[in-house]
């Protein structure tokens, strides 16, 4: 998957969405962990859109609850043409992913390069679901993040409208630098960083087809969206 320019990622549980993602999503975002058999339903796509594959930690927002078995159904899954890009949490990276009992599991980097083995991107991706950390923090993290991957992901939650702000700065700072991220901000006051945040060079927006089938709090729906995000981009070419 091609991240030098923006890619909206339909986000979902269930890939029979991909037909009605078609005409406003550049991928589908399978979070395989809200799936009952994932693998299954990779298996029986053929759909058009590629897809970046997410088996999300409980510790980090998911529901998949065990580490081990978790990567090692992604390392399955980039071996499925039509997966074109893996998320790894950073702390998967960092220390291999905790198991429930908080001791560290099975290596992240060992599904990053069997993903780069099959042409896939890594997306090395970090949460905040309580707050967005300070600048300096913010800074690090994406730098860390874009250490490990192709793509570093911060996604922070707005406490207050002026969150974002700071999210945007570490965006364009990261951007200038010539990293790619993705960034945005969960919650309701964080919900305008979802349209703005790629004007500031964030390569990766979330959302799915149907807002009641919200991965994360504060999602537009994807046709608003890919809406907001081609309105404010033809306005902003000064
Ligand atoms: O990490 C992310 C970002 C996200 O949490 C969001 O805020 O849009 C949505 C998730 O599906 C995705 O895996």
């Amino acid at each position: 998957m091609n991240f030098d320019s923006f890619v909206l990622a339909a986000a979902t549980a269930d890939l029979h969405d991909e037909p009605d993602a078609r005409e406003h999503a550049d991928c589908v975002e399978f979070r395989m962990d809200l799936a009952d058999d994932p693998l299954t339903a990779l298996d029986a796509y053929d759909g058009e859109l590629p897809i970046l594959a997410t088996n999300r930690a409980e510790w980090d927002g998911g529901e998949a609850d065990d580490d081990a078995t978790r990567l090692d159904v992604l390392e399955t899954a980039v071996e499925y043409d039509a997966v074109e890009a893996v998320d790894i949490e950073l702390k998967t990276m960092r220390d291999g992913g905790t198991t429930g009992t908080g001791q560290p599991g099975v290596d992240g980097e060992r599904v990053a390069a069997h993903a780069r083995e099959h042409g896939a991107n890594v997306v090395v991706s970090w949460h905040d679901f309580e707050a967005t950390p300070g600048m300096g923090e913010l800074q690090e993290t994406l730098r860390e993040a874009c250490e490990y991957g192709d793509v570093g992901k911060v996604a922070v939650t707005a406490q207050a409208r002026a969150d974002v702000l700071d999210l945007l700065v570490a965006t364009r700072a990261a951007t200038a630098e010539g990293d790619t991220v993705a960034t945005m901000a969960m919650g309701e006051p964080g919900r305008h960083s979802r349209a703005v945040a790629p004007l500031y060079g964030s390569r990766i927006g979330y959302a799915p087809v149907d807002p009641a089938e919200a991965t994360a709090p504060g999602q537009y729906d994807l046709t608003t969206l890919r809406k907001l995000i081609d309105t404010l981009a033809g306005e902003s070419q000064a």
